[in-house]
């Protein structure tokens, strides 16, 4: 009889939380039927069309915001909550700033990136002390400071290692594959500033690279495989993930443990990983190993990716652009001391970059999901519990907002009078989660390209549009192969400030 008993309230408690599941879901597909989107099938909702575009999901994603407007819905009814897409200034601002405490990063990608970034900045909310622990050694390791500290050694260093090898391969007459010599040059970089010492060899390899795209690549295919959770021992994509974190937390745990086994000193060193370890050491926040791999991440995917991804696209654009590359040559031959102000000076290289990252922003999508039912500024409602999305690359290229919103114009920056808020050009996010290496990628961007320019010149082997592979960051499909061309000696500076004046 008691046995009847418990197990009828068992089946009635199972029955509520399941009859509570599918009610949530049905109140965020209603919600999101009253909106634009293109048609999906019962159940399914759009899930199918999402996975047949994976490979194109940025140009798909504009051309839906150019079919029915600056937002609308990806309906996946019964399975996941589906998203709101919204690529409206004003919308951005109200997530981002106004009332970005119901806004918060979807449990979904704390599951599909789990592996990947476990409790990195990236995954995690501004409630958890955790967050605002890495926030800060972060501000503080990445700061325009830093970039004056380490200018002379390791950028000029980092730098003049990779011209020096580009050179070299120039004066071969051979091609190089860029994605992975800028990737090598800021892993160096990252790596130097976030954990004060030099890489390992291994991971500036191009084995070690391409374990970071496939883990990237495979990580974003969940999202339209949510059945990876069940199904991950017969999935070959689920156990090869397996396989390539477990080379690349090999790595990050050596790393660890070396700086572990040094002997202590009384002064602590001002790196990221010193300073997590004294935190640990002293109990100031519960951080365990784990947690120190997961801010390493932090900085490998913050400090490495998003500058690499950044400089390839500048480089692109400028080899398809001639006139732009005149330009640009002009003003770094008239750099003589490689110093902060005259990287402040920079200016046009400045707006090519600004105008790039406008086309190819580094970061192209970002997701965030409601707490509570809210109200956009547009007026549409948003249900507790959706997923909610902006994407730079779709708001970048809106021909209502942007005049020849597809053409690559780096004058346009030049106008004093133009300048655009963080919320209509969202490339380093905006309001409270603003990235807080900004001002120390762009530094280092414009310290890198003129390192480059000042001796090399590149051309793009393939003519045709470059594809966009499937990760955190920006990249193109397969990287993307140049041709480095030794430039001729530059003209005198004196001659190339009249130059640039005229
Ligand atoms: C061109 C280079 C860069 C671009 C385009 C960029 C862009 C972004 C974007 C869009 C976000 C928001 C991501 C999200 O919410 O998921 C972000 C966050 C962040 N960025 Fe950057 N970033 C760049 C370079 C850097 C560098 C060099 C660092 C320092 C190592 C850095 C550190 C961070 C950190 C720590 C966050 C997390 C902020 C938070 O969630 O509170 N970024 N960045």
């Amino acid at each position: 009889m008691l046995l009847l008993f418990v197990g009828t309230i068992g089946l009635l408690l199972f029955l509520r939380s399941f009859i509570l599941f599918f009610q949530d879901k049905y109140r965020i597909a209603c919600a999101l039927r009253r909106l634009p989107g293109p048609d999906g099938l019962p159940i399914l909702g759009n899930l199918v069309q999402l996975g047949q575009h994976m490979n194109d999901l940025h140009l798909w994603k504009r051309q839906l915001a150019l079919t029915f407007g600056p937002t609308y819905a990806i309906k996946v009814d019964c399975i996941m909550d589906g998203s709101i897409v919204t690529n409206k200034p004003a919308n951005i601002e109200h997530i981002l700033c106004t009332n970005c405490s119901n806004y918060v990063k979807p449990k979904i990608i704390q599951e599909v990136c789990k592996e990947v970034m476990g409790q990195s900045i990236f995954a995690i909310n501004p409630d958890s002390p955790l967050w605002a622990c890495q926030r800060k050694l972060m501000a503080n390791m990445f700061s325009v400071n830093s970039f004056r500290k380490y200018m002379d050694s390791v950028f000029l260093q980092s730098a003049t290692t990779t011209v020096d090898s580009i050179l070299s391969i120039a004066q071969q007459g051979q091609c190089i594959n860029i994605e992975t010599t800028l990737l090598t040059l800021t892993t160096n970089i990252a790596f130097q500033i976030g954990f004060g010492r030099s890489v390992p060899e291994l991971m500036t390899t191009d084995y070690f690279h391409g374990l970071f795209r496939e883990a990237g690549s495979i990580t974003a295919n969940r999202f339209t495989r949510p059945w990876y959770k069940y199904f991950s021992w017969c999935m070959p994509s689920e156990r090869r993930l397996k396989a390539v974190m477990k080379q690349i937390d090999g790595v990050l745990y050596d790393i660890l443990a070396a700086r572990k086994a040094a002997p202590a000193t009384d002064v602590v060193s001002l790196d990221i990983l010193s300073q997590l370890l004294d935190h640990q050491r002293r109990g100031l926040i519960d951080l365990n190993d784990k947690v120190i791999r997961d801010t390493m991440m932090t900085v490998m995917l913050a400090g490495r990716e998003t500058v690499a991804s950044g400089l390839l696209w500048i480089i692109y654009c400028i080899s398809k652009h001639p006139e732009v590359e005149s330009k640009l040559l002009k003003e770094v031959d008239c750099v003589t001391t490689m110093d902060y102000n005259s990287m402040a000076e920079l200016t046009y290289m400045e707006a090519v970059m600004k105008e790039t990252w406008r086309l190819y922003p580094p970061t192209p999508l970002e997701l965030k999901a409601a707490v509570a039912d809210d109200i956009l500024p547009d007026g549409t409602f948003v249900p507790a519990g959706v997923n909610i999305e902006f994407s730079p690359f779709v708001m970048n290229r809106d021909p209502t907002r942007w005049k020849d919103a597809e053409k690559f114009v780096p004058e346009r920056w030049l106008d004093e009078n133009f300048q655009p808020t963080d919320f209509e050009y969202p490339v380093f996010n905006a309001g409270k989660r603003k990235c807080v290496g900004q001002r120390i990628a762009m530094l280092q961007t414009k310290f890198i390209l003129c390192k480059l320019y000042q001796q090399l010149r590149f051309q793009v082997v393939d003519p045709s549009e470059p594809k966009f592979s499937l990760g955190i960051s920006l990249f193109p499909v397969g990287g993307m192969m140049v041709q480095p061309l030794v430039r001729s000696k530059p003209m005198s500076i004196k001659n190339s400030l009249s130059a640039v004046a005229a």
